[in-house]
């Protein structure tokens, strides 16, 4: 199947003036996966009018939009494998995913719309979108290591671009890693303030991928556990406490520039400068032993309070932590809590910026909630800035002993932003 789909695309008309009723008279020989793999091609030329600019995150820029830019409230991320045959398919997969991500996010449809095209034939746009607007919704794309060199193949030509960050993240302790929920070699993390303006961007970004790329996995988030923007009230994570607290914010341009943009690669990896690595965690959170677990115990595995998000050694939600202020049976901030094992003074410095979200995936076989965080950061580089805090949480965080157990895991190199008229990934490809 994998030929003709790739044909499909790889022949695809060099004017944009083809019209759907051609591509469909064509398509109707080769079968219905020829004519989803046509429309990916054709899938964004006509353009419906923009939404009010109130909800649109503007696309283009020098690093992509979805990481600084303020933590929506809603979150779909789906990992892709690649099927595509040849580095000119793919090139023209995110060609074609860039042209209609600067649609969606626009608030736009994509192609003749969902109602406006060829009568006879499948709407562009599948159409659950309409009437929500562009309602700040980013879409965020990254390479996996798989797409650079995968089973000793350099299936596109990638591998001496392959950035000595983009790791296999080793094996942590207690990890209990899902194959179908880990990996991938490109992943798409759509966020929005409209839970389905972020499902439909991604089921139309991987309709639009039929032939050339297929969905490996993907998860939902329903609410963000951080902020990134000082602007934004700190939210909650299904433990009940504040989440983002001590987080990295967009307004605080060095640190971001410091612990998130790469800008020094050089020689084959410069194609990263603007870009980032983002580090995707599935973590489940055993809620129900939680709930049984007393308040001072709760408060003590964080090293914060539940109501304020105050650090135990006192003052309120944004005082520095005082890891050396002593109550009557040690520090206040216990050693092995989770703030003092991830902040910055006992991890080299290094800090990170995370864009997590709540998820729930109903109930297991036993009756207890598949539920817990979706963990995303993005950092200069995931050996400095998240190996070393994963592996000393894994080992003393009592918080992840008991309570956490990892079930997905990624990381993908995330390249930088788009410029009009560029696409998502041209300094890998181009340069
Ligand atoms: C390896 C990095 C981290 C993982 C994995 C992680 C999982 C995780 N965290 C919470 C809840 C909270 N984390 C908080 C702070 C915090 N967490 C990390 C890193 C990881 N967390 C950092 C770097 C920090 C900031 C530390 C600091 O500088 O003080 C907090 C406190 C509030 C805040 O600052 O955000 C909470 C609460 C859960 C539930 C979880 C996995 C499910
Ligand atoms: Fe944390």
């Amino acid at each position: 199947m994998d030929k003709p789909k790739d044909v499909a695309n790889d022949d695809k008309p060099k004017s944009r003036g083809i019209s759907r009723r051609g591509l469909f008279g064509v398509a109707g020989a080769g079968g219905i996966g020829l004519a989803v793999g046509a429309l990916g091609v054709n899938a964004v030329n006509a353009a419906t009018d923009p939404k009010p600019a109130g909800t649109i995150v503007d696309f283009y820029g020098d690093h992509q939009a979805g990481i600084v830019t303020e933590a929506q409230d809603r979150m779909h991320i789906a990992a892709f494998d690649v099927t595509a045959s040849t580095r000119e398919s793919l090139v023209s997969l995110l060609k074609d995913w860039t042209e209609a991500i600067a649609a969606l996010t626009q608030g736009r449809e994509i192609g003749e719309g969902a109602t406006d095209g060829n009568y006879d034939a499948p709407p562009d746009d599948t159409g659950e979108a309409l009437d929500l607007g562009a309602s700040h919704l980013t879409v965020t794309v990254g390479f996996g290591r798989t797409l650079f060199e995968k089973d000793g193949k350099d299936r596109y030509g990638l591998a001496g671009k392959l950035p000595e960050a983009l790791i296999d993240l080793p094996h942590f302790v207690g990890d209990a890693l899902e194959e179908g929920r880990s990996g991938g070699d490109l992943i798409v993390q759509a966020c929005a303030d409209d839970p389905q303006v972020a499902v439909h961007a991604v089921r139309n970004l991987a309709r639009i991928a039929f032939g050339r790329a297929s969905v490996r996995w993907s998860q939902i988030g329903f609410g963000r556990t951080s902020s990134t923007s000082t602007t934004q009230a700190t939210p909650r994570n299904l433990f009940g406490f504040k989440d983002g607290t001590a987080n990295l914010k967009q307004e605080n341009a060095d640190l971001v520039n410091q612990h998130v943009w790469v800008s020094d690669a050089s020689g084959p990896e410069a194609w990263m400068n603007g870009g980032t690595y983002m580090v995707a965690r599935r973590i489940r959170m055993h809620i129900e032993i939680w709930d049984r677990t007393s308040m001072r115990e709760q408060e003590g595995l964080i090293g914060r309070t539940k109501k304020e998000g105050a650090p135990l050694s006192g003052g309120g939600e944004f005082t520095e932590p005082d890891f050396g202020m002593q109550g009557r049976e040690g520090p206040l901030i216990a050693v092995d809590s989770h703030v003092s094992i991830a902040h910055p003074n006992h991890n080299n410095g290094v800090q990170m910026l995370r864009r997590g979200f709540n998820y729930t995936d109903g109930s297991d076989g036993l009756g207890k909630l598949d539920a817990g965080l979706f963990f995303i950061a993005f950092v200069v580089d995931a050996r400095t800035h998240y190996v070393p805090m994963q592996s000393a949480m894994a080992r003393n965080d009592v918080l992840s002993l008991e309570y956490l157990r990892h079930t997905g895991s990624g990381l993908f190199a995330v390249p930088p932003g788009v410029k009009p008229g560029g696409y998502l990934g041209q300094t890998l490809f181009e340069s």
